[in-house]
């Protein structure tokens, strides 16, 4: 296990991008979107790996099919759940949710406990080579986002996308993610508007229902880069409730979706930002 402070954990030596996935406010998708990177990424055919540290309301599990799954302790650490695996993509999956007992509540933990899980998510996950690992990160910016930018603090990661929705987009909650991303010395990859206008599923035309362009703006007048925007779909959201754990062509389903497209140019967009890997292959 690794001691020293000033080098990268081991269990995150053969990663080669780490993303964190941020939000000022709670609900506007952040883990949908997570989610779906991490699916256009391993029908990509990358190496793909989710670490869920909002240790309040876990849901990744439920978002990829995977509730009720536990976790396998090895010698060398907690061994995550493989999703998929498929040719050169595959995808893997770590969360406190897959801890739990009860899989219903959420945890009350105060900052100390906090802190040690982090640790433990960061240090001890056997993740193996990986060409991208996805944090998801819990809303605004709580013990958590201390914690990880601490323990990151020697791993180099590429930065933090922010998600919003048009409504949120000019708010202080975004400004304060952004501000805290400064502070912590995390490279902003750029901005998300998630939920921005509705897919008719009948003719697949897309109405704007909020103002449009506020992602973009924001962007421009904070000098960061505008990733894409995502429009509200319903055929998403029945993939993500109505899938099950041994639904195990989830990627196959997911590149039919209207949304495949838009993830693969944000994943061209944040390529185009131009982080290089963290370590060479
Ligand atoms: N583009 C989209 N189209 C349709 N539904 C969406 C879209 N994005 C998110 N949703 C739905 O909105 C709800 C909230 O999304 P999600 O849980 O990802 O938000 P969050 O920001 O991670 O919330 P939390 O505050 O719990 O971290 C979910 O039911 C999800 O399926
Ligand atoms: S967008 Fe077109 S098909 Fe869809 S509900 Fe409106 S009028 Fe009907």
């Amino acid at each position: 296990m690794n001691t020293d402070n000033r080098s990268p954990p081991d269990a995150l030596r053969h990663v080669k991008h780490i993303l964190l996935i941020l939000s000022g406010k709670g609900g506007v998708g952040k883990s949908s979107v997570t989610t779906q990177l991490a699916l256009t990424l391993a029908a990509m055919g990358h190496k793909v790996g989710v670490l869920d540290i909002d240790l309040t309301g876990p849901s990744i599990p439920r978002m990829f099919g995977l509730e009720g799954q536990s976790i396998y302790q090895s010698d060398e650490g907690w061994m995550p759940v493989v999703k998929f695996k498929q040719g050169p993509g595959v995808l893997k999956v770590m969360s406190l949710g897959f801890l739990l007992d009860d899989r219903g509540s959420s945890v009350v933990w105060r900052g100390p406990k906090k802190t040690a899980m982090i640790k433990q998510f960061i240090k001890d996950v056997v993740w193996g080579e990986l060409d991208f690992l996805l944090i998801d990160t819990p809303p605004g910016t709580s013990d958590e986002h201390i914690s990880i930018a601490e323990e990151l603090r020697w791993a180099n990661p590429d930065g933090g996308i922010i998600v919003t929705t048009p409504q949120n987009v000019a708010t202080a909650d975004v400004k304060k993610e952004i501000n805290f991303c400064r502070k912590v010395n995390f490279e902003i990859l750029g901005v998300i508007e998630n939920m921005s206008g509705f897919v008719c599923p009948h003719c697949a035309e897309c109405t704007n229902i909020f103002s449009k362009g506020g992602g973009q703006k924001l962007c421009e007048d904070l000098d960061i880069d505008f990733l894409g925007s995502i429009p509200i779909d319903p055929t998403f959201v029945d993939l993500i409730e109505n899938q099950n754990s041994s639904n195990s062509n989830l990627v196959e389903l997911y590149q039919r979706q209207a949304l495949f497209p838009v993830f693969q140019a944000i994943i061209q967009s944040i390529h185009q930002n131009g982080a290089a890997p963290r370590v060479s292959s």
